[in-house]
């Protein structure tokens, strides 16, 4: 069901607007134009890539580096929430920034049989697409000229390339599925020396069914945003 705005689920801080000090505007400006830089930089090296090698075995593994080095980056967010200079829940950019840096690194990066999967590719465009996007937004925002295509863009994009960017994190997942089972990889079978068990494949399946409960929550707060932003709907605001 979808969260209301007055339920507690996954619930959103609106605080009154108070203006972001200079420094935390400087410091925003720099991290927006970083990061809309590097996933230019990695929509450019796909284009390359695909119109050179006319096929997607080996897309990741050309622009990896700069895939974990920027989405690392954006473990930053969950600070700019925690300290209040961005006036999102810490607790929706946590699941949203967590759930990738998961993808990133504990299942395309630690699983290579999957690296070339088509499934790979599809979530790759769509988070290239929507952070372009969303930095984009975010600069233009914060230097007072925010072009009205951009804003919609933002608000209009993420209905269609969410739902595709989530199917091709479950069919990742779901694909490499066989290979961590017939591997037992970051698996810890008793006996052993702390006398703890951890199964990595359960592990998947666990984080594979987080996304019915969680994906919605992170769906209904976008489309929240979108009345809000586009069409001015009045957000009833709630004090901590
Ligand atoms: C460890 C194991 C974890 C396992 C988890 C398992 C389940 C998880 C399920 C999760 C599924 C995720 C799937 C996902 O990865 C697939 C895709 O992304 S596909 C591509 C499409 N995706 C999207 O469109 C979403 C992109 N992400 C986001 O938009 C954000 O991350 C999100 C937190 C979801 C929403 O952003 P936000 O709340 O910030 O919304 P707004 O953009 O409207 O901004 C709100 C206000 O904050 C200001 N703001 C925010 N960030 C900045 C910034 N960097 N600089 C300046 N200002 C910023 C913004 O301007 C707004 O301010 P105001 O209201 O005053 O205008």
């Amino acid at each position: 069901m979808a969260p209301s705005e007055e339920d507690g689920s996954m619930e959103e801080k609106e605080t009154k607007k108070k203006p972001l000090s200079p420094f935390a505007t400087a410091w925003l400006t720099f991290y927006n134009i970083t990061m809309t830089a590097g996933w230019l930089v990695l929509a450019v090296a796909m284009i390359r890539f695909s119109y050179q090698k006319r096929t997607h075995k080996g897309l990741y593994r050309s622009i990896q580096k700069t895939l974990k080095f920027f989405q690392t980056f954006a473990l930053l967010e969950i600070i700019h929430c925690a300290v209040g200079i961005v006036r999102t829940s810490v607790l929706v950019t946590g699941v949203q920034v967590m759930s990738r840096i998961f993808m990133v690194w504990f299942v395309i990066h630690s699983i290579r049989p999957i690296q070339n999967e088509e499934s790979v590719v599809l979530f790759l465009v769509t988070w290239t697409v929507t952070e372009i996007t969303r930095y984009s937004f975010y600069t233009f925002n914060l230097l007072n000229h925010l072009p009205y295509f951009i804003k919609w863009a933002r608000y209009n994009f993420f209905i269609i390339l969410y739902p595709i960017g989530v199917v091709g994190e479950l069919l990742t997942i779901y694909g490499a599925l066989p290979f961590v089972k017939k591997s037992g990889m970051y698996s810890l079978r008793l006996p052993n020396k702390f006398n703890v068990s951890f199964d990595y494949y359960t592990c998947l399946i666990i984080v594979m069914i987080a996304y019915i409960p969680l994906f919605p929550q992170l769906y209904f707060h976008m489309l929240r945003q979108r009345r809000k932003v586009l069409h001015g709907e009045v957000i009833k605001e709630k004090e901590d």
